[in-house]
Order: structure tokens, then sequence, then C-alpha cells
């Protein structure tokens, strides 16, 4: 077996490191940063006490975008960052914040409209502003992957694009910005670092340093997500899901994630459920029909993170999903034929050819009936 590894994000981990962001700009010589945010931080105050313990290396803040960004939402920051003549990004908040950041610290280089690249396999500029991420999620782990995650809501399109350029310089993973998570953003969010542990471990791409991060973050996931879910304020359960979340970024960032994560993107379009908790509603699904893939390899997972086989750690997939409030069927969707009919094929997605066993259309329409028949 061929693999290769390579890993360009510095990580700093722990407890009160968000007040780092001016040794590391000192240290990379970077002036005028922008903050890239969602508007929750400016109203609880959280990015100017940052901003101004980053002793003036950080003074435009943009908060100008969505859950699910949209391409417009990218080219503004751009635009705002071209004419503020900002050095590097910030971003500092979830997926959407830190997914925002990576494209727009490219495209801000250039004349063009990120939509350009969108899902048009066009490859992306290589020069990009340095960015300094802080997730305030647990997690999708985009302050260590390559991937910027956005949304043509004009085109009803959602997408991944890929480029070297979006690895974040430093990733500051501090727990106690997760604190005020709500439970079901926390619950959703969770999901994600779970789906795409296991997920970053089936796929096609697998390799052996993404398969131990893999099995750790799941690991911690199932421990620790039900307990950050009741006590939003239970320190070590939110640390444990931090770390989690990163090292399951780390765990599907080069294998890259699979059949669930394709499902994920119509669920989230379409029919609006938050990005975790729609990788999370086929995980338990996948499991099985994989449960045999790879010689045996998924099977080994399962055991290694502590269940009897894949069957185990499916119901215990769908038990976490029930204890944490997380939908396991669509059946309040009333879903028409024409809207299942609609969800296989947008699920057709290149992800979903990342998965170890062929997923064909017939057996996405029994899927989707099933869960269209589940509450
Ligand atoms: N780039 C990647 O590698 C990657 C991987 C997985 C998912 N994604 C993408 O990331 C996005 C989802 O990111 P997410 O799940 O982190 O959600 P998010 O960034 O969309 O945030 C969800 C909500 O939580 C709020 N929020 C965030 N942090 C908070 C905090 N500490 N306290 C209170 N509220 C807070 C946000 O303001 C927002 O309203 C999706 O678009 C998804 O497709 C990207
Ligand atoms: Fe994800």
């Amino acid at each position: 077996m061929l693999w290769d590894y390579a890993q360009p994000v510095t990580i700093r981990f722990g407890k009160g490191r968000a007040m780092e962001i001016k040794d590391i700009a000192e240290a990379m010589g970077l002036h005028d940063g922008i903050m890239v945010t969602p508007k929750f931080f400016v109203d609880s105050g959280e990015a100017q006490r940052l901003i101004d313990a980053s002793d003036g290396a950080v003074s435009t803040v943009f908060t100008d975008f969505s859950p699910n960004p949209d391409v417009t939402e990218v080219d503004a920051c751009a635009e705002i960052i071209r004419k503020n003549h900002c050095e590097f990004v910030v971003a500092m908040g979830g997926g959407s914040a830190m997914d925002v950041s990576k494209a727009a610290a490219s495209i801000c280089l250039t004349d063009d409209s990120i939509a350009d690249y969108h899902g048009t396999g066009k490859a992306m500029p290589q020069k990009h502003l340095p960015i300094i991420a802080l997730p305030t999620t647990a997690g999708t782990g985009s302050e260590v992957t390559c991937v910027s995650v956005l949304t043509n809501r004009k085109l009803g399109k959602k997408a991944p694009i890929v480029s070297d350029g979006f690895f974040p310089s430093v990733a500051i993973v501090d727990p106690e910005l997760t604190y005020s998570v709500p439970p079901k953003i926390t619950a959703s969010t969770g999901m994600d670092v779970l789906s795409q542990a296991i997920e970053g471990f089936w796929s096609k791409g697998h390799q052996p340093i993404c398969d131990s991060c893999a099995a750790h973050a799941a690991k911690l996931v199932f421990k620790y997500l039900p307990i950050a879910v009741a006590e939003p304020h239970n320190e070590e359960a939110r640390e444990k899901m931090c770390e989690a979340s990163v090292i399951a970024g780390l765990a599907f960032t080069l294998p890259k994630t699979t059949s669930s994560h394709a499902c994920s993107f119509p669920l989230t379009n379409i029919h609006g459920i938050p990005h975790g908790e729609a990788c999370g509603l086929t995980l338990d699904y996948f499991a099985r029909i994989n449960k045999d893939a790879q010689h045996g390899r998924v099977q080994e997972f399962a055991r290694g993170i502590g269940f009897k086989d894949v069957d185990a750690m499916a119901d215990a997939i769908h038990d976490l999903k029930v204890r944490i409030g997380m939908r396991t069927g669509l059946k309040d969707l009333n879903l028409t034929e024409e809207q299942i009919a609609d969800l296989v094929r947008i699920s057709r997605h290149p992800n979903l050819y990342n998965n170890p066993v062929e997923i064909t259309d017939d057996m996405l329409d029994t899927m989707y009936h099933y869960l269209a028949s589940t509450d």
C-alpha cells in the first residue's frame, strides 16, 4: 500500500489560548488582520475581547454571512479585505466562518468571483492570505482541512472546493469558545465529528495515520457528546469534544468523506437540516451497508472502539441520535415521490464515489423511502 501524509497546520490546543492571536501575528510579521466571525460573537463581546488582546493586529470585522455560506458572501468578504488592505484573516466561528474565510483569503488576491470555482472544476489560485482559525463549534474540523464548503443559492448547489491554499497557518483550538454553543447545535456539530471520523476511516482514500485519528475521535464522541449536550458547562466534555473535532478533521482531510456527507448536501440544501444532523441521519444506515467492506477493516474499527461488531456500532449511533435529540427519520417532512427522486439524484455527489461499497441509485432510493417512513 502506498500512502502520503502531510499536515501543514500548526495546532495550538487548550483553554485560554484564543488570547495568542497577537503572538502569532507578531511571529509571522502580520498586520491589519480581519476577523470573520458570526454576529453572535460581536453581540456577546467575545470578538472585541480578542481584538483588544490582539493589540492592534486585528482591526476589521466581517459578520455578513450565514450558516451554509453563499458564494456572494465570500465575494463580499473578499471585497472588504481588498478595501481595507488586510494582510491576514482570523476565522473565528463554526465551519461557516472558517469556510468563508478560506475562500475569501484566496479570492481577494484576484478579480474573480468564487462562483467561477464552485462546482466548476476550475483550480483555485494558490496565492492566499494567511489564516488563523479559531473553531467555536466541535465541529467541522475545518481549522485543519483544505476544504471550503459553499452554497450557490441562485443555482441551488452546495459543494466543497478543495485547495491546498485553504489550509490555515495556525489553528487555535480553545474549548472555552464552545461553552456558549446551545445543546441543539452541540448535538448536530458533534454528529458531524462522528461522521467525519467514521467516513474518513472507511473512505477509499484511507491511510494508517488518519485511521488512528478516526478511531480516537469516534471513541471520544460516543463518550463525551451526550455529556456536552446535557451539560453545556461541563468543561471536560467540551474539551474532549474539541479534541475529537480537530482530530476527526485530521482523519478525513486527506481520505475525504463519503456517502453520508454526499447525502447531507441535498438534505441541508433542500430541506434545511443542519449539516451535522444531516450527516448523522444516514451514518448508521451506511455503516450497515459498509460493514463487510475492505476485508473486514470496518468490523475491526468497530471492535477497536469498543463494540462487538459494526451492527452494534450502528445501533449505538442510532441510540446516540435519540439521546441527543437528533432526527432518525424524515417522516415529518411528508416527502413526495418527486422529492425522494430529487434526493437520490442530488446525492450522486463526488463524495459518494469514496464509499467503500458502490452505492447505486436503487440503494439510495431504498434508503430514502425507508427514512421517509421512519420517525
Ligand atoms: N471545511 C470543512 O472541512 C467542513 C467540514 C464539515 C462541514 N463543513 C461546513 O461547515 C458548515 C457547518 O459548520 P458548523 O456546523 O460549525 O456550523 P455554523 O458555523 O454554520 O454555525 C451554526 C450556528 O452556530 C452558531 N455558533 C457557532 N459557534 C457558536 C458558539 N460558540 N456559541 C453560540 N453559537 C455559535 C453560528 O453563529 C451559527 O448560527 C456547513 O456549511 C458545512 O457544510 C465544512
Ligand atoms: Fe462535515
